[in-house]
């Protein structure tokens, strides 16, 4: 296995332009260096407000960085800087390399459970009818592993409770198994049966050797994924 990093920060920092306030500036993260390697499960602490989400977004280019270089090995082995890609280049990297399972599923109208968590997969397919029915049968496992009620796989999520609609994102986002996986608390609204299968597929990530960088404000789960931790406080240039 190439244990080179697959995700490599270096002097990053992230500066908010306040636009309705006069364009003041509001330093939030600053000189960060961070690598992650494959196998790894690092978890980003600090109190509320430091900058770990900021963190997870500007390497999903969400977020643009004020300074620095985030350079991704990208599944074909292609060193990719997130900062300078051009869109195209991002659009590819996050079907084929980068995973991002955030808190809140965003719901595409009147496309059912089942399809909205086939799609990364069924997108592959392009229109093989074998390669989308493996898709689906996919997809099924994971709504069964993940809880979900068959009465429901035929609806739209959104109008799925939030433990629900949490749980479609997730199989949604880990359905393909990606290089670099970032979780921005993936487990804010399940219960304990379903947080436990989300340490679970996490660990699996972990042993087939992606590289995972996760916010988790329940300690249990932070502690039974980390391999590492990061105190995202600890990056000059973050406010005391
Ligand atoms: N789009 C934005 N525009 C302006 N300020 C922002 C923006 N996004 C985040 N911030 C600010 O950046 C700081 C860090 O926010 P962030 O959400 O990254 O913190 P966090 O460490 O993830 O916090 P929490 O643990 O509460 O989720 C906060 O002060 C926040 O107000």
């Amino acid at each position: 296995m190439n244990n080179s990093p697959i995700l490599q920060m270096k002097g990053v920092a992230k500066r908010f332009t306040l636009h309705h306030q006069n364009g003041i500036e509001l330093p939030v993260l600053g000189d960060v260096d961070l690598a992650v390697r494959p196998g790894e499960c690092v978890v980003l602490d600090g109190p509320s407000g430091m900058g770990k989400s900021t963190l997870l977004k500007m390497v999903y280019a969400n977020y643009r960085a004020s300074e620095g270089s985030i350079t991704v090995r990208s599944v074909s082995g292609a060193l990719v800087d997130v900062t300078q890609a051009t869109p195209r280049a991002l659009v590819q990297l996050r079907r084929d390399t980068i995973g991002y399972v955030s808190q809140f599923l965003r719901v595409i109208p009147r496309v059912s459970a089942l399809d909205v968590v086939a799609e990364p997969l069924a997108e592959d397919a392009a229109g093989d009818r074998t390669a989308l029915e493996a898709a689906r049968e996919q997809a099924r496992q994971w709504l069964v592993r993940l809880r979900i009620p068959e009465r429901l796989w035929h609806l739209p999520p959104a109008t799925f409770s939030g433990g629900e609609q949490q749980r479609i994102n997730i199989a949604r986002n880990m359905i393909k198994p990606k290089p670099l996986l970032l979780l921005d608390e993936p487990t804010a609204s399940l219960d304990a049966a379903n947080t436990e299968t989300v340490i679970s597929l996490i660990r699996e990530a972990v042993e087939r050797g992606a590289a995972l960088v996760g916010i988790f404000h329940d300690a249990h789960v932070g502690a039974a994924v980390a391999t590492r931790r990061v105190n995202v406080g600890d990056f000059r240039g973050a406010p005391a």
